[in-house]
């Protein structure tokens, strides 16, 4: 006989494929392509895991028909929003099944760009660039007594695999040094990452949560990003992955005052000139123009920044 117990659990469905497209009268069309995890928890499941009593689980079969049942018959605009369709999801399973008492719902996406021919978008075709992923979770938990217009929600957003690079205005230098160090004074240097970065929004209130411009803050996340990895010269010249990190999420954090904190995870993909000395050739330090990157170990710089008094919606 066991006599174990279950700490914690939840189950679902991962990977649901689902696209929906929005067709408008005039021709102009819409698509969202997800990947979709819809987890349920609840003390009423704990039964089946340590009774083999299945009376309560729903099926993961039909978490994955609410999914597409739920993408064809919501409103265009709470699909279309990853945030948004995820907050739907989580709510509906929430209200539901009275044993559920969270449900924990990831959309991951790699966006489809429109098409554009001199300048203007073609109204049904898109392309893919580039590998960055965009993903979000929300997680609905019922509140104490069940409420349909009280529930907690966190909601997080974030985006990985953004990859860039820059050929000069970095550096790296005074740093510790001790018999260990062998690095020396970086004063120029490629500089490269692989940008994982992610938010956190937080509510009592679903309606008054969904109302965030979830794209208009993804957008400008990126945007942060790429601009103060390009051009703040305190981030760069003079300092440090770490600096341009803080100075990051600084920028997202005084820009969108609904998010909570953000989170910036920047491997340092390094990139050494290669040392032709042996041939006769300078190409180190001012005369670098040759480089071996390195595919591992790379640098790994991560901090979760946040406003000295936590701001809520
Ligand atoms: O921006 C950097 N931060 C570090 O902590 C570090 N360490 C290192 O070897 N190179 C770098 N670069």
């Amino acid at each position: 006989m066991e006599t174990s117990i279950i700490k914690s659990q939840a189950y679902g469905k991962d990977r649901v494929r689902v696209v929906r497209v929005v067709r408008h009268a005039d021709g102009w069309q819409e698509i969202a392509d997800y990947w979709v995890c819809c987890l349920l928890s609840g003390e009423q499941f704990e039964s089946s895991y340590t009774k083999g009593d299945n009376k309560l689980v729903v099926a993961t079969d039909s978490q994955k028909n609410t999914v597409y049942y739920l993408a064809k018959t919501l409103p265009a605009e709470k699909v279309m929003v990853p945030e948004v369709f995820a907050t739907e999801v989580a709510s509906f399973m929430v209200n539901k099944y009275a044993h559920v008492t969270t449900c924990h719902v990831k959309v991951t996406t790699k966006p489809w760009e429109r098409m554009k021919f001199d300048n203007k978008g073609h109204p049904h075709s898109f392309y893919r660039e580039g590998k960055e992923t965009r993903w979000t979770e929300a997680f609905v938990t019922k509140t104490n007594p069940p409420s349909a217009d009280k529930t907690t929600v966190l909601v997080n957003s974030g985006f990985y695999d953004l990859e860039v690079l820059k050929t000069t205005n970095s550096s790296f230098v005074d740093f510790w040094r001790d018999e260990l160090t062998t690095l020396p004074d970086m004063p120029d240097r490629i500089l490269s990452t692989k940008v994982l970065c992610q938010w956190k929004y937080v509510s009592d209130n679903l309606a008054q949560l969904q109302l965030q411009q979830f794209d208009a803050i993804y957008a400008g996340v990126k945007r942060n990003t790429l601009d103060v990895f390009a051009n703040d010269p305190r981030a760069w010249v003079h300092a440090s992955v770490q600096s341009a990190l803080y100075i990051m999420a600084d920028r997202t954090l005084n820009d969108f005052k609904s998010v909570d904190d953000v989170y910036y995870a920047l491997p340092n993909i390094h990139y050494f000139p290669f040392d032709l000395s042996k041939f006769g050739l300078k190409n180190l330090q001012t005369d670098a123009e040759v480089y071996m990157p390195i595919a591992d170990p790379s640098g790994y710089i991560t901090a979760t920044v946040s406003r000295p008094a936590k701001g809520k919606l």
